[in-house]
């Protein structure tokens, strides 16, 4: 499928879909509690991807319009019955690779071709060393793995540089097993806010992990533990709120997103940005309402160590900002669905952009945005970003635009509301 974008304002109200991060912790926790109804979880293909595996791990789920009710294994998952198909979703494998290894059996993950060429190899390292069979078919550390579980706690390293998924899937499963756990993180530790995530969820669903900073972060996940998550509502998602506050940015247009309260998740970070790059935004923490207002944008440095999810957004805002903007810290952001850094380089070059592409950075120097025939890359972020670029350049056309299911379904629809002139072809 394909979007034409035409050159448009926004104007009005909208509410930030739910935080897809807090949701796939929360299908995971529980799952392995005893019985938790979720409150307005995000039901997007990439969440729905953790629905059906949790299931194939033994819980059951019954989904109603605005919660689901999840029957756990109360820290037993089962064998599962069939390979679990991931489809595009990185958290559900990452998560759900760990959680097999809580059985006593073993498991087959895998996924879409995108997912088949992340990579995984410290996960499945540290799960080797603690206890478990762990490997990629092809042995590049990437989906199909191979679990056998047996999972057992001990003193071990995981290097932080790559994607905190590894580390957060590790907290989760470890308070399960019977021997504590100490996992130290090598390196620079990158998307850091995730890994908050996740331990706000762990604790509240009743588990106790304790964190050492300093030079090197230590976890230290004591043992028998359980999990207990009974009842949880969904916060709203700030990636997904960052497109319609920087389409209203670089369109000079007014708008206002609710359901975005205050919480772990990094990509908050997206409202500093927009008022050091210019915009007028107000943040009312207590309502949970943001109101923006674009009003010509100048050049910032954005390092993009723990929030790799805004540099597509990012990307676009530099492109309308007077000046040059530099994306730094930002290797990481290309092991997602797909670069992201080689993507935006490409697409916002094709609009007319001089962008230059460093392998952990992107130097996008503003200027007057042209349309253009772009691809999407399959990947929901690169999509919802060039839509908003298309609402400045006009006459834009981007395919595989089907892919926003993964984080926001009804994305077209909340642009469409709000004045953009996007059409599906
Ligand atoms: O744990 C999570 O929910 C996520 C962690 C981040 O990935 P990395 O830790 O791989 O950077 C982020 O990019 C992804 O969209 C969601
Ligand atoms: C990278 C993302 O998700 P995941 O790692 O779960 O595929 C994302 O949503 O941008």
């Amino acid at each position: 499928m394909k979007v034409s974008v035409s050159t448009s304002k926004v104007n009005g109200e909208v509410f930030a879909p739910p935080s897809k991060s807090y949701t796939h912790r929360a299908i995971t926790i529980a799952a392995l509690s005893d019985d938790c109804v979720i409150h307005r979880p995000l039901m997007s293909a990439d969440t729905l991807a953790s629905i059906r595996a949790a299931e194939a791990l033994g819980a059951s789920i019954e989904k109603y319009e605005d919660r689901i009710h999840v029957k756990g294994v109360n820290g037993k998952p089962h064998v599962p019955n069939n390979i679990i198909d991931v489809a595009n979703s990185g958290t559900t494998l990452r998560f759900m690779t760990a959680v097999s290894a809580l059985t006593n059996g073993v498991t087959v993950l895998t996924g879409d071709s995108s997912i088949r060429n992340r990579p995984n190899q410290p996960l499945l390292d540290v799960l080797n060393k603690l206890g478990v069979e762990a490997y990629s078919t092809r042995g590049n550390g990437c989906a199909p793995i191979v679990v056998r579980g047996g999972l057992k706690g001990a003193i071990t390293t995981i290097d932080g540089s790559i994607s905190s998924q590894f580390i957060s899937a590790l907290l989760i499963a470890c308070p399960l097993t019977t021997q504590s756990t100490t996992l130290s993180i090598k390196g620079e530790m990158k998307s850091r806010p995730y890994v908050d995530v996740t331990m706000e969820l762990i604790e509240q669903a009743g588990a106790e992990i304790l964190v050492e900073e300093g030079n090197t972060i230590k976890f230290i996940i004591p043992a028998n533990q359980k999990y207990n998550l009974k009842e949880y509502t969904v916060p709203g998602d700030f990636s997904s709120a960052s497109y319609l506050l920087a389409a209203a940015a670089i369109t000079g247009s007014t708008v206002t997103v609710k359901n975005l309260f205050p919480s772990k998740q990094g990509d908050i970070e997206i409202i500093d940005v927009l008022e050091r790059m210019g915009a007028k935004i107000s943040w009312d923490k207590e309502n949970g309402i943001a109101q923006i207002t674009g009003n010509g944008l100048k050049a910032t440095i954005f390092d993009a160590g723990a929030t790799p999810d805004l540099v597509p957004t990012i990307a676009v805002l530099a492109a309308c900002a007077e000046g040059t903007t530099v994306i730094e810290n930002a290797e990481h952001v290309r092991y997602k669905e797909t670069d992201r850094l080689h993507a935006m380089a490409l697409e916002l070059t094709k609009m007319g952009i001089a962008v230059k592409e460093e392998p952990d950075q992107l130097i996008i120097t503003g200027g007057k945005l042209r349309g253009a025939e772009l691809h999407g890359w399959h990947d929901h972020r690169i999509i919802m970003a060039l839509t908003i670029a298309g609402m400045v350049a006009g006459d834009t056309v981007i395919d595989t635009a089907e892919a926003v299911d993964i984080s926001f379904p009804n994305f077209f629809d909340t642009m469409k509301e709000l004045g953009a002139e996007v059409e599906l072809i």
